[in-house]
């Protein structure tokens, strides 16, 4: 029976099953007094020993093996060896004992048996269990290594990505570099455009004030015409040859005027062009500091990007590092483990913000080169309108050219032909002025009684007739002005020969009279509008004149000297 028991000692499982129970977390279930049964004690769930051969058991104790080995080293006392009856009941006696020692044995040993199976059961669980989380671990060691290659691979894809993100900026920043230029060009073009334009602007100016002066020159000439078909009718073949020639005037008059029209709305459209072209060359520096800033945004997102990826790839390592130590530590702690799974999961929403950042900036980079694009379209359109506006100040230049030679060709014509008729009207005129009466009751009636004019086609507005003692003298002159003849009427006729001292040929024109005739009022005038004589209106005339063909490059130089012949 020692031997037996050696073995299994109960002892050394309580204290096995002690330290199993304290490492599963079991929990002891009620533990049953095995040596009830022997001692017969009380206890509630306790059963009454069993009686042997029928006769009440005695009360044995066992509290352990020493007990037990007491009771086998128990040797027989006091009785002879002829005692068989007290040698007989003390054998019944130690055999009762053993039989209650066997039983307790016995209970024991089921007790422990059922412990034993309730353990193994437990322990094949926490096997299954293990088993199982182990299975979790090595998936979850699996997929963190997938993890890990996937991020690998989409820090390969972003680095790959920013290295063409850096070659899109530099080509962005060469593109900018190039727009840039071209913008300067174009800004100096259009200083140049400007220059230009203001250069056709004083010359379109000039040659309005040209077109005046020509206006007024014609308007002059016609009243000459006017003046010369009255004064002269022994001239009518020329005149009639003049007028030829100042219809032909008018029609290159009308011509300049249209030329003049069409330069004006090319001058407008040609401002309208350039105001146009100014307003999209400053849309286009404007979207071109958009650009920029987008440029300077982009490259301070990519920074960050790079920024963002460098800490990515610490992390990586990091945590590359950290599941080497978790690989080698997954079997100890499961919560390592859930840590890692919770960095993982981390890493992954850091990669997909990042992956979200890097398709942003690429929309963003995508939206920059289309805006780039459509500046260079609109640098381009630009250009192109720069062109076409170069061009049509070369044709407006040649045109203006064309007019001014045509102006001054029309000049010299104009010329001609004012001191052609000035010839045929005489070199040396008389015209006869007849003043007045002055206010006196008595020169009531007496001037048309002394003074009268013929009517006759020959001599009308040249002749005068005087009566004088009741004889008719009759006068002819080139021109007869009468008492109502005005400053202006008189001037009308000067104001050709001023015109002809204006182009450069010698006039003269002098006042001959008695006193009181009215010299100096014709000459002069009298203060007032229209009470200027000759003189006055001459220099307005000649002044006038004078600053309107400045503008024509024409210079002149005056004198006046002052003096009274007696
Ligand atoms: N056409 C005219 N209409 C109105 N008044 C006139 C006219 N001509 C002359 N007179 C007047 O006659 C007066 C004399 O004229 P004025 O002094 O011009 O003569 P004069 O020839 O210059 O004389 P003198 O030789 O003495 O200088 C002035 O009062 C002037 O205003």
């Amino acid at each position: 029976m020692a031997s037996s028991l050696t073995p299994r000692s109960p002892y050394q499982k309580k204290e096995n099953l002690g330290n199993v129970r304290r490492g599963m977390g079991y929990s002891a279930p009620p533990r049953r007094n095995v040596l009830s049964a022997i001692n017969n004690g009380g206890g509630a769930n306790a059963e009454p020993a069993p009686s042997e051969a029928g006769s009440e058991a005695p009360a044995f104790e066992f509290s352990g093996r020493e007990d037990v080995d007491r009771l086998l080293n128990e040797k027989m006392k006091g009785k002879s060896k002829n005692d068989y009856k007290g040698r007989t009941e003390q054998m019944s006696e130690y055999i009762k004992r053993l039989r209650a020692c066997i039983r307790w044995l016995v209970e024991l040993e089921d007790g422990y048996l059922a412990e034993q199976e309730k353990l193994r059961g437990q322990i094949d669980s926490d096997n299954a269990r293990h088993a199982e989380f182990e299975a979790q671990l090595s998936g979850a060691l699996e997929e963190l290594k997938a993890a890990n290659l996937e991020m690998t691979t989409r820090c390969d894809s972003l680095e790959e990505s920013l290295n063409k993100e850096k070659a899109d900026r530099l080509l962005a920043v060469e593109s900018y570099e190039k727009e840039r230029e071209e913008r300067e060009s174009a800004e100096a073009s259009r200083d140049v455009l400007t220059v230009d334009l203001e250069r056709v602007t004083h010359e379109a100016k000039r040659f309005s004030e040209q077109l005046k002066m020509v206006q007024d020159t014609n308007k002059r000439l016609q009243e000459y015409n006017s003046s010369l078909q009255q004064y002269n009718s022994n001239l009518q073949a020329d005149t009639s040859k003049n007028g030829e020639i100042i219809s032909k005037l008018q029609r290159e008059k009308s011509a300049m005027m249209e030329a003049m029209t069409n330069l004006k709305d090319l001058n407008n459209s040609m401002k309208n062009q350039l105001d146009s072209s100014m307003s999209s060359q400053k849309e286009a520096i404007r979207v071109k500091e958009e650009l920029r800033k987008e440029v300077e945004c982009l490259r301070a997102d990519l920074q960050q990007v790079r920024e963002d990826r460098d800490q990515s790839v610490a992390q990586l390592n990091t945590l590359t590092a950290e599941l080497a130590t978790y690989s080698e530590q997954a079997k100890k702690s499961s919560k390592d483990s859930e840590l890692l799974r919770i960095k993982a999961a981390a890493f992954e929403e850091t990669c997909s913000s990042q992956q979200e950042q890097i398709e942003t900036l690429q929309k963003q980079l995508a939206v920059a080169t289309e805006k780039l694009k459509h500046a260079d379209v609109t640098a381009i359109e630009a250009m192109t309108g720069y062109e076409t506006q170069k061009e049509t100040i070369k044709d407006l230049e040649e045109r203006l050219a064309y007019a001014e030679f045509q102006i001054i060709e029309a000049d010299k014509l104009r010329k001609k032909l004012h001191n052609t008729i000035l010839e045929l009207k005489g070199n040396i005129r008389v015209f006869c002025r007849v003043r007045p009466f002055l206010s006196d009751a008595n020169s009531n009636g007496q001037e048309e009684a002394i003074i009268s004019y013929p009517s006759s086609v020959e001599n009308a507005g040249r002749g005068i007739d005087l009566m004088n003692q009741g004889q008719k003298c009759s006068f002819s002159y080139d021109k007869v002005f009468d008492h109502s003849a005005s400053q202006d009427d008189v001037f009308v006729e000067m104001s050709q020969l001023v015109q002809s001292a204006l182009d450069g040929y010698k006039v003269c024109i002098f006042a001959y009279g008695q006193t009181g005739s009215g010299k100096t009022y014709t000459m002069m005038g009298k203060p007032g509008r229209d009470q200027k004589g000759i003189i006055p209106r001459s220099l307005e005339q000649i002044f006038k004149t004078s600053q309107s063909l400045e503008s024509q490059g024409w210079k002149y130089c005056m004198q006046v000297n002052a003096g009274n012949i007696q």
